[in-house]
């Protein structure tokens, strides 16, 4: 797999990383002139991200982020469907972003290719639409619910916690007939700047493992923490070290919103680790 124990701790084998792009189709997220402007905004973007050279675009249709208000299924849906349809067929790989077993059930009729489940599968429903589909999913870690999960979270060693999650839960939904598993620390779902922190310190004890991991720290709040940058429009120098770090460290993919910036340093770092690298001329 990804490395092996080595006498000063853990040596990563350079597999190199892919990028997944985040597109939100959530109202706030596209000057929502209407459904259709809306849909046209959301096709063009995830088009310029595959472009960019994002392996996979992760279509949401509920904002999962601290405070966020729930969604019934039938708007999200109304939401991802018309835009995974659009997507389908078109040469980058989908993932659909929800927490809903019904919403992924149409999301991958309609064209998704696996799941993104902020919640671990959670819902016994969620494991057996993805075992019936045949689609993979991506198990990250959330402490609690988004709506309150940053009040004060605590762990007694949050590595040891959060990695041990990410294993049962890969067992329990692969022996449920998942076909395959990403693993994801989930940065920011329940966890302080510190814990964000040990997590992606800890990365090689996960990547070193059969399953591929997944990280997400794009224009999140520990950027401004680390870095002070307020505006998360402004934190894709911050996310971009944060995920050149993760692939460093053995991830398989970094879920950003700046696709092209991070296809570019992850083609350069995938080149700087490759001692059979040879360049153009
Ligand atoms: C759906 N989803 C999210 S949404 C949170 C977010 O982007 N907040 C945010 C975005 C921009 C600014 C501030 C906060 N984060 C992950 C992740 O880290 N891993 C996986 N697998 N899925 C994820």
């Amino acid at each position: 797999p990804g490395g092996e124990r080595a006498a000063d701790g853990w040596r990563v084998t350079w597999r190199g990383c892919a990028v997944m792009g985040v597109l939100n189709v959530t109202p706030d997220s596209f000057s929502d002139g209407g459904r259709y402007a809306s849909l046209e905004a959301a096709v063009t973007r995830a088009r310029a991200m595959r472009d960019a050279g994002a392996r996979v675009i992760d279509v949401g249709g509920e904002s999962t982020r601290p405070g966020a208000e729930p969604v019934p299924a039938e708007q999200e849906l109304d939401r991802v469907r018309p835009v995974l349809r659009a997507l389908a067929g078109e040469g980058a790989l989908l993932s659909v972003d929800t927490m809903k077993p019904e919403v992924a059930r149409e999301a991958l009729a309609a064209g998704a290719h696996l799941v993104n489940d902020v919640t671990g599968l959670r819902d016994p429903g969620m494991v057996e639409v993805c075992a019936g589909a045949g689609a993979p999913a991506c198990v990250m870690h959330m402490r609690g619910e988004p709506r309150t999960m940053q009040r004060s979270p605590q762990y007694r060693d949050v590595v040891a916690e959060v990695h041990a999650f990410l294993r049962e839960r890969a067992a329990a939904v692969l022996a449920a007939g998942v076909p395959s598993v990403l693993l994801d620390p989930g940065l920011g779902f329940g966890k302080t700047a510190a814990h964000n922190l040990a997590l992606l310190r800890a990365l090689p004890e996960l990547t070193c493992g059969p399953h591929p991991v997944l990280v997400g720290a794009s224009r999140k709040k520990m950027i401004d923490l680390l870095a002070g940058v307020p505006n998360a429009a402004d934190r894709d120098p911050g996310s971009l070290a944060l995920h050149l770090h993760a692939a460093r460290q053995g991830a398989a993919m970094v879920r950003v919103h700046a696709a092209g910036v991070h296809v570019q340093a992850l083609r350069v770092q995938a080149a700087l680790e490759d001692p059979t690298f040879t360049p153009g001329r």
